[in-house]
């Protein structure tokens, strides 16, 4: 069974990422990203892109809010949803797929726009035929829908 989500906390994701993108720091591309990841605790960790004056340090928004769930503890990947400030649905960069990759493929991403409509996809769906910890003989850890 896919892993799903109510309404309710569609709109709330829908709503933090779109207050995480004001904490964006991006002076340099001036492209503001703002991301809330739902996990199966029930804990919602937000992120945003933060840059650097050396370019290639930079890290995304969708990272931002992986990294902070993970070294909370919290793995079970449920739900990710993403804002910008672009009237298009900005989907997450190859190097972000691959590391929100590695906590499942059923993760549910939602692509969001500043109007409020939003486009549901998973990280399979965005990412597929995926090399993962499978490859390497490793389970992938990730959430399951309830039974
Ligand atoms: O899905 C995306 C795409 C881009 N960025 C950031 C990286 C960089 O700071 C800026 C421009 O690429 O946007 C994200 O955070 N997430
Ligand atoms: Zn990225």
């Amino acid at each position: 069974m896919p892993l799903s989500i109510t309404d309710e906390q569609r709109d709330t994701l829908i709503a933090m990422a779109a207050e995480a993108k004001t904490k964006s720091y991006s002076p340099y591309s001036k492209f503001r990203v703002g991301a809330a990841l739902l996990t199966k605790s029930g804990n919602i960790y937000t992120g945003c892109n933060v840059e650097n004056a050396s370019y290639g340090g930079a890290i995304c928004a969708e990272r931002t809010a992986y990294v902070k769930a993970v070294s909370e503890g919290d793995k079970l990947m449920v739900a990710l949803a993403v804002a910008t400030d672009a009237d298009a649905f900005t989907s997450p960069c190859g190097i972000c797929r691959q590391f929100v990759r590695e906590f499942g493929t059923s993760t549910i991403v939602i692509l969001t726009k500043p109007d409020g409509s939003f486009k549901e996809t998973t990280v399979g769906g965005l990412l597929p035929d995926s090399f993962g910890p499978d490859d390497l003989g490793f389970e992938t850890i990730e959430a399951t829908a309830d039974e």
